[in-house]
């Protein structure tokens, strides 16, 4: 046995080399005096090839890695085998990175392989080791992995990479080892050239790997895609029998890779779902759960599979389309790599050709402004690209199409692909997409057609999330904005269409701003392309931002939020480099500001109900198994948290928001014979004393003049918006007092009774799951604020949500008028059953007084465990309930110029109840 053979054993147990390329590279590395390129498909063994020479050198072998994810698992592999391997990288602790350091300086370093990034490589602080090493001859080899990155015609280049060919000028005499599984013969050449490889030992294997049943279906076609999908991955984990087998589904968007994941699920066969949009543990647990053969799908985005070595993947499916053919090569690649037959298959459509397209060019796009010129490398995706549809709606071998792609001869298929199995079937499957295509074609022919038949009507307002995983992180935490996006889509085309033309790409004139323009530099041209329009809407942005977290009812500070925004945008204004960094910029506070300001709430309601407990007690009457309202939840504003730099403005609640523009109703509406303000009046009349003096300061700040009502002070757009937000809240709480009026169950003194608070009475509100409402009563200031501590059964919630069944909804509009204070022994009476029994309900725990109440529960399972009393005579009446859709449909159509779609209706429904 050779030394070679025995090291092969000894460092990696393996009795044989894989194949005799492998050898022979392994040998010609070894050898040292050439430079080795290495071109094998995925799980060829690549690694063995410069890994193996590694430990029989003498000295240390530098490896380059385009990510730290796969150096980790490299060097996570090598030290289960006692291989001396270690890596330096921005994740490492620095314990260990000056141990690795000493280590490299010492006379003799025990380390064989040290795996780093391109950029680390390239960092100053690495160059000192690097310069030592290289002085004290202590470089055995320069490894370049993924070195298909190097070149621009590549799938996946990175600029990083480029920076290798410095890197290699400064190793002179150290032979460098390039690997690769994907490089067409343009992209090798680069390698070659960028890396100054001298006249390289080239091994190749050849691409085509017979275990590998390769076949495409038009998705349209298909009845029920799921359902195929679900028939497909049976088959190829082998049906019914015991062998276990596993399989990827790659999905484009976080979304797809749920949706398919769930549906799999739903049909019989346990999926997870692996993007971005996860928590890191969930994420995790996908990926273990998998490679543990404990879920046997995985739905996941392009991120999932680089490193990932698993020998028994039966299945590899595109549910979209990639995005070009050597990465489609690469991802499907991942099947079979114990060399047993497996399955790979694209559910080929062409509306996500068309949208691929689209964000290929979009992309393509994006690079030329950034870098201000065209490229004859920017066609390469496009034309990658090409090769990937060309395959899907070719009539010919699917083999014989990817060798031909990497400049491989045409290998014998011998029915390992559909086209070579059955051409007929293939043919007509073409066929019947070329008749549906003309049959939709004239409905979606209006615009310009690309070379794919990219149709632009498509993208209109497209939705977020379409695109690379980057495209799904950029704007994944921002509302849906067609408007933005269709204008977007149309200069983009616009760009599109003169670049086809070959014409150059019309420069944007810069509009100036107007006088009013409330920017700071707002002249600058310094970021190109970055319109006056676009900052205003970033600074409205800001500023509604701000302002919504304040609340409507302090317009009167309207102007120090602006000012705020102008500061914040100002900042990221001069902080940033290009239009796109900018709006990023923008996106990323605003989404700041939102959190800190959750996060603060959070904490105010934590620490205030601590506080309040403690000072209440001596100023309320205990209610029997409640909290009053006051003890758990205060209306001082809040703090602005950290995402508001410099900030220390007040926020303040919806609750004051709601407040303000009830006094304003009160103030405008008020008219005799209006049913909502004699009721009002009603309730105001009985007033108590007690109430006037409850009045704190805040609300009496609360109740200082609104500017909306000041005819003097001239209204911003902002101001006129919010207004209009004011009125519509108002109209909310028009529609709830009708509701009451409406209803023939108002009788003054009515009892509710809820059977589930017998249980409340021992709960103690734990924060996660309780949601704290604020409420403000409708008529003046001298209301009491009350708050609702409401506490969740986390347990049915969370089962009816796992079942996927609604969780049964109801609003009831309680309202208490001039009843008693019974708090010990009045009893309360759930309204369904009043209604349903027409009768007293049985004897109950205990009753609770309210006047001038109306409480909206959205889920039965929440309890009620706080109340306050605004007076101490009151007694509750029940209500009708009002279904959540009816509720929600309200909060939507009113609320929809203050808060964006569904979220403010989603947010409600979960956790808001008012009461008046
Ligand atoms: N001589 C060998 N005998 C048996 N198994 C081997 C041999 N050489 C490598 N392998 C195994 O083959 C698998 C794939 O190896 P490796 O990860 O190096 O492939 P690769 O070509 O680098 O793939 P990729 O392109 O995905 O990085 C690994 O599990 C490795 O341990």
């Amino acid at each position: 046995m050779s030394a070679v053979h025995r090291a092969l054993k000894t460092h990696f147990g393996f009795d044989k080399f894989r194949s005799q390329q492998q050898e022979d590279a392994v040998k010609a590395v070894l050898k040292g005096d050439r430079d080795v390129f290495v071109l094998m498909p995925t799980g060829a063994g690549k690694s063995l090839c410069y890994q193996l020479p590694a430990l029989l050198a003498s000295g240390i072998t530098l490896v380059i890695s385009p990510l730290i994810a796969l150096i980790q698992d490299q060097v996570e592999h090598l030290k289960a085998l006692n291989v001396p391997a270690r890596s330096i990288n921005s994740k490492l602790p620095s314990a260990e990175r000056r141990q690795i350091l000493a280590d490299l300086e010492s006379e003799s370093p025990r380390l064989k392989l040290l795996y780093i990034t391109p950029e680390m490589v390239a960092s100053p602080s690495f160059q000192p080791c690097l310069s030592s090493l290289c002085a004290r001859g202590l470089l055995a080899y320069l490894a370049v992995d993924e070195a298909h990155c190097v070149s621009q015609w590549g799938h996946d280049f990175r600029p990083d990479y480029l920076k290798l060919g410095d890197l290699r000028s400064r190793l002179q005499g150290v032979p460098c080892v390039a690997l690769t599984a994907t490089a067409p013969k343009r992209v090798q050449e680069d390698i070659e050239r960028s890396l100054k490889l001298r006249s390289p030992l080239v091994f190749t294997t050849p691409v085509f790997r017979k275990n590998l049943k390769y076949d495409v279906i038009f998705r349209d076609l298909l009845p029920d895609p799921y359902v195929h999908l679900l028939a497909f991955a049976k088959e190829a984990l082998g049906g019914n029998t015991a062998e276990k087998g596993c399989g990827i589904v790659y999905c484009r968007t976080r979304e797809s890779c749920e949706e398919v994941a769930h549906k799999l699920t739903k049909l019989g066969i346990p999926a997870k779902p692996y993007h971005a949009g996860l928590k890191v543990g969930d994420r995790t647990e996908s990926q273990t759960d998998w490679m543990a053969d404990k879920v046997p799908v995985i739905v996941a985005t392009i991120s999932f599979g680089m490193g990932v070595d698993k020998a028994n993947v039966r299945f590899v499916v595109h549910w979209n389309l990639a995005k070009s053919l050597a990465s489609y090569y690469q991802e499907s690649g991942r099947a079979g790599r114990d060399g047993l037959p497996s399955c790979c298959r694209i559910y080929y459509s062409p509306k996500d050709r068309d949208q691929l397209n689209f964000l290929i060019r979009k992309e393509i796009s994006r690079k030329q402004e950034k870098r201000g010129s065209e490229k004859e490398q920017d066609k390469a995706p496009l034309m990658d690209f090409e090769a990937m549809v060309a395959f899907c709606e070719q009539e010919g071998c699917r083999h014989a199409t990817i060798s031909q792609f990497f400049g491989n001869p045409k290998p014998n298929c011998a029915g390992a692909c559909d086209f070579c199995c059955d051409p007929r079937l293939v043919r007509a499957q073409l066929a019947r997409a070329a008749a549906l295509s003309t049959r939709t074609g004239p409905a979606q022919s209006a615009e310009p057609r690309g070379p794919f038949g990219f149709n632009p009507e498509l993208y209109a307002g497209g939705r977020k999330g379409y695109g690379f995983e980057r495209y799904d992180e950029e704007w994944g935490s921002e509302e849906d904005d067609s408007e933005k996006r269709k204008k977007e889509f149309g200069d983009l085309f616009r760009k599109q269409m003169s670049l086809r033309r070959m014409s150059d790409v019309a420069k944007e004139t810069f509009v100036p701003p107007d006088a009013d323009c409330m920017l700071r530099d707002a002249s600058s041209q310094r970021i190109p392309r970055l319109t006056v329009k676009s900052r205003e809407h970033c600074l409205s942005l800001l500023q509604e931002c701000l302002t919504n977290h304040r609340g409507a009812a302090e317009l009167s500070h309207s102007s120090d939020t602006l000012d705020q925004a102008v500061e914040i945008e100002h900042e990221i204004f001069r902080a940033s480099k290009s239009a796109n960094l900018y709006k990023a910029s923008v996106l990323k506070r605003v989404s700041e500001m939102k959190k800190s300001a959750a996060a603060s709430v959070a904490e105010e309601k934590q620490s205030e109900s601590n506080e309040e407990t403690a000072t209440c007690s001596s100023s309320c009457q205990p209610l029997d198994g409640f909290t009053l309202a006051s003890q758990v939840y205060s209306l001082k504003r809040k703090r602005v948290g950290a995402g508001f730099r410099g900030s220390s403005s007040l926020f303040q609640t919806a609750g004051d928001l709601l407040k303000n523009s009830q006094k304003e109703t009160l103030a405008t509406n008020k008219t005799p014979g209006d049913p909502i303000c004699e009721e009002e009046e009603q309730v105001e009349t009985g007033k108590t004393q007690k109430m006037k003096s409850d009045s704190s300061p805040i609300k009496a700040k609360t109740s200082t003049t609104s500017p909306l009502s000041s005819p003097s002070k001239k209204l911003t757009k902002k101001q006129q918006k919010l207004a209009e937000a004011a009125k519509d809240m108002r109209r909310i709480s028009q529609y709830f007092g009708k509701k009451q009026v409406d209803t023939p169950q108002t009788k003054a003194g009515s009892v509710i009774s809820e059977p589930e608070e017998e249980g409340s009475q021992n709960h103690t509100p734990l924060p996660n799951h309780t949601d704290l409402i604020t409420k403000n009563s409708t008529s003046t200031d001298e209301e009491s604020v009350t708050a609702v501590l409401l506490q969740k059964s986390p347990s049915a919630e969370e089962t009816a949500s796992r079942d996927g069944t609604p969780i049964n909804t109801e609003i009831t509009a309680d309202r208490a008028v001039h009843g008693e204070n019974h708090e010990s022994d009045a009893q309360r009476k759930s309204p369904k059953q009043s209604h349903e029994n027409g009768s007293p309900s049985p004897p109950v725990k205990r009753s609770r007084v309210m006047k001038d109440t109306k409480r909206v529960t959205f889920d039965p399972v929440v309890q009620e465990t706080q109340f306050d009393t605004v007076n101490g005579d009151a007694a509750e009446i029940s209500r009708k309930p009002v279904t959540l859709k009816e509720a929600a449909d309200i909060v939507v159509r009113c609320l929809d110029p203050f808060y964006k779609k569904g979220k403010f209706a989603t947010k409600i429904c979960a956790s808001l109840s008012f009461r008046r």
